[in-house]
């Protein structure tokens, strides 16, 4: 099983690769976590946002391995606790369906993106920057496969 982190937004900050970095390294093969960054759409004055975020969705739909179970961050989406994302996680990797989690960027997911995840996820009811996401992401995902494989860095 694999873990696809589709996200809007390329060419980070140092921080947020290093952040992201540190806990991506941690996942061994069999639960990795790769990063599939989506070039975010060049937003100008009179830009039509809905139109660039329907295209960064398309691009985030193209970048889904077939099979895929489809998980789209969204503020809406159902909460969990650490405990309940390990409890999916097993189950996750019991399935052995790759798993994608789609991240959108300054102006949110794509209708079409929303409608192509089998569930939604809420990290908390705060608006959360893009970049912070996919750093959060990746520390609860290591923090999850640890209370799976009662490794000593969940407490
Ligand atoms: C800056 S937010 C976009 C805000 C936008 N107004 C919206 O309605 O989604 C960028 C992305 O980060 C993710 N995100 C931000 N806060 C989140 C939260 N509390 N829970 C889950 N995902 C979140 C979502 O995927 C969102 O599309």
């Amino acid at each position: 099983m694999r873990i696809h982190l589709i996200a809007v937004g390329t060419r980070m900050p140092s921080w947020v690769e290093e952040g992201y970095g540190e806990y991506a390294k941690r996942l061994p093969r069999e639960c990795g976590l790769a990063l599939k960054e989506i070039p975010m759409a060049k937003r100008q004055r009179n830009s039509d946002i809905a139109r660039l975020v329907a295209d960064e969705g398309q691009r985030m739909l193209a970048a889904i391995p077939d099979g895929s179970h489809v998980v789209a961050l969204d503020v809406t989406g159902k909460q969990r606790g650490t405990p309940e994302l390990a409890a999916a996680l097993e189950q996750w990797l019991a399935g052995g369906r790759d798993v994608c989690l789609l991240v959108g960027g300054p102006d949110g997911l794509a209708p079409a993106c929303l409608q192509r995840a089998h569930e939604r996820w809420s990290l908390s009811l705060l608006t959360l920057p893009h970049p912070l996401v996919r750093i959060l992401l990746a520390e609860q995902v290591y923090r999850a496969w640890s209370i799976v494989q009662n490794h000593p860095y969940h407490r």
